[in-house]
């Protein structure tokens, strides 16, 4: 068994990345960002099954996003594209749960969206998937479902930076230490859930997730 087949439990930072596919950027009515838009969750937002998804205070509009997770083997700062990957241990399917409705109230006064992000349960995932189960970080389907409808289809090669290049730059301004996991942003689809509602999730077939909404 890996060292990282329980990463979530070593309560090290999630380190999240936004806009970083240009249909979701679009849908949102958001300009495709020059440079990585980084934000933060603390390790009190991660939740495993069978626990649920619990609504933020005064939520009105709780949106999913299906993300890539990249989990961190190996400390490290100022790290090149070139050796990025040699700071991957694997991989997990992970969602971004987002109170938009706050996020949008903060983004028009251009405050944090901590509160919107960040909040306990906002980061569901999945198991931990060894490095060699995907390939190729850029060729990965990631999908997610409501109540069995497809919301969200996308696929990994149509991000804007790619995990390397993710890595490279996050490194400059954090150290990144073993058990981080980066979020690397969500594709189209991003939608509402409420009370009540299944969400499944998977990164191409390997592994999905079932999250209920409380
Ligand atoms: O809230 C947003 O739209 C930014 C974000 O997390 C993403 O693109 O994955
Ligand atoms: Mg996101």
């Amino acid at each position: 068994m890996s060292k990282y087949s329980r990463f979530w439990e070593f309560g090290r930072k999630i380190i999240c990345v936004g806009r970083n596919f240009r249909a979701h950027a679009k849908e949102l009515g958001n300009e495709v960002p020059d440079d990585p838009i980084i934000f933060l969750k603390p390790s009190t937002a991660y939740v495993r099954e069978p626990n649920k998804i619990r609504l933020p205070p005064n939520t009105n509009e709780l949106h999913h996003e299906v993300e890539l997770g990249l989990v961190i083997g190996k400390n490290g700062s100022n790290i090149t594209e070139e050796n990025a990957m040699e700071h991957v241990a694997g991989y997990c399917v992970a969602l971004d749960m987002t109170d938009r409705d706050k996020q949008t109230a903060l983004k028009k006064k251009g405050l944090p969206w901590s509160l919107a992000k960040s909040f306990d349960t906002s980061c569901p995932v999945g198991d931990f998937l060894p490095k060699e189960m995907i390939r190729n970080p850029e060729d990965v389907r990631l999908w997610l479902k409501v109540n069995d409808v497809m919301k969200q289809d996308g696929q990994t090669d149509c991000m804007i930076f790619s995990p390397s290049k993710l890595i490279s730059f996050v490194s400059g301004y954090f150290t990144l230490e073993e058990g981080d996991l980066i979020l690397t942003g969500t594709p189209s689809g991003v939608g509402p859930v409420s009370a009540g509602d299944r969400i499944e999730a998977g990164v191409n077939e390997l592994s999905s997730i079932k999250f209920l909404i409380e």
